[in-house]
């Protein structure tokens, strides 16, 4: 038998959308997989040729672009960021809906014009981007959580952050100044698999066709 395809899934709050759709799409894990007290982190699948990994959102790429897993879901937060050119995220998902933004104090709107900053972000890649399109040197503390604190204490005067309700900014006196990227799930695979496992595109095919079911079930 030949190997089993590897299907790369976040750990954390996409995961809860994402099952219903791969359940349409034949990506059913062993029930294992939802016992909060196990420790694995491969599980096998309904389907005898395939295994889920579950790992962090930013691993999910990593390993799909290295052709370590062949095939996953992650934002497209996460897919522009890093950009690889080994990954194709050919389906929207239409789950995991938010945006990344640039947020600063509330109140701190206003002022001259800069031509550097300092921003927080786990986003070094887009906040640069985003400042160089407005002729501004984005120097970017990396960070993997709490951004929303780097502002009040003095380590950024920007963030760069996912936004979507706007809760989490208004709790810690931020404001939402503009919108960087609208953000979704993707399906991801790796694009030499696409090429040579026959598996992969019917994968593909799936993962269509369980979006063209979803709104009728
Ligand atoms: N507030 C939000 N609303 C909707 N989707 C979000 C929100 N925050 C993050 N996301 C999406 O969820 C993804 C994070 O997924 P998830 O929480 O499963 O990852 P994780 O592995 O737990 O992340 P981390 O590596 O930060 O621990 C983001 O890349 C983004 O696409
Ligand atoms: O606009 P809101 O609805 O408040 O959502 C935004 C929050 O959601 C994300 O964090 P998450 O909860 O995934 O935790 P994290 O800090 O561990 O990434 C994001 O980093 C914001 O902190």
């Amino acid at each position: 038998m030949s190997k089993p395809l590897i299907f790369a899934v976040p750990k954390g709050r996409i995961l809860d959308e994402a099952l219903p759709l791969m359940a349409r799409a034949g990506v059913v894990p062993e029930a294992e997989f939802h016992d909060k007290n196990s420790r694995a982190l491969s599980f096998a699948c309904e389907a005898p040729d395939m295994a889920v990994i579950r790992v962090r959102a930013f691993d999910v790429a990593t390993f799909v672009a290295h052709g370590a897993a062949q095939a996953g879901i992650v934002g497209s937060d996460v897919v522009e960021e890093f950009a690889f050119s080994d990954l194709y995220a050919p389906v929207d998902l239409d789950i995991g809906h938010c945006r990344l933004s640039v947020a600063e104090p509330v109140g701190q709107q206003g002022g001259g014009p800069v031509s550097h900053l300092r921003v927080a972000s786990k986003y070094p890649n887009l906040t640069r981007r985003h400042f160089e399109g407005m002729g501004i040197q984005a120097e970017v503390v990396k960070l993997n959580g709490a951004m929303e604190l780097a502002p009040g204490l003095g380590l950024a005067s920007r963030i760069v952050d996912l936004v979507s309700t706007g809760r989490t900014l208004k709790d810690n006196g931020l404001e939402e100044t503009s919108v960087i990227l609208p953000v979704s799930a993707r399906l991801i695979v790796n694009r030499a698999a696409l090429k040579t496992d026959a598996r992969v595109g019917a994968l593909v095919d799936a993962f269509r066709a369980a979006m063209g079911t979803r709104d009728a079930a």
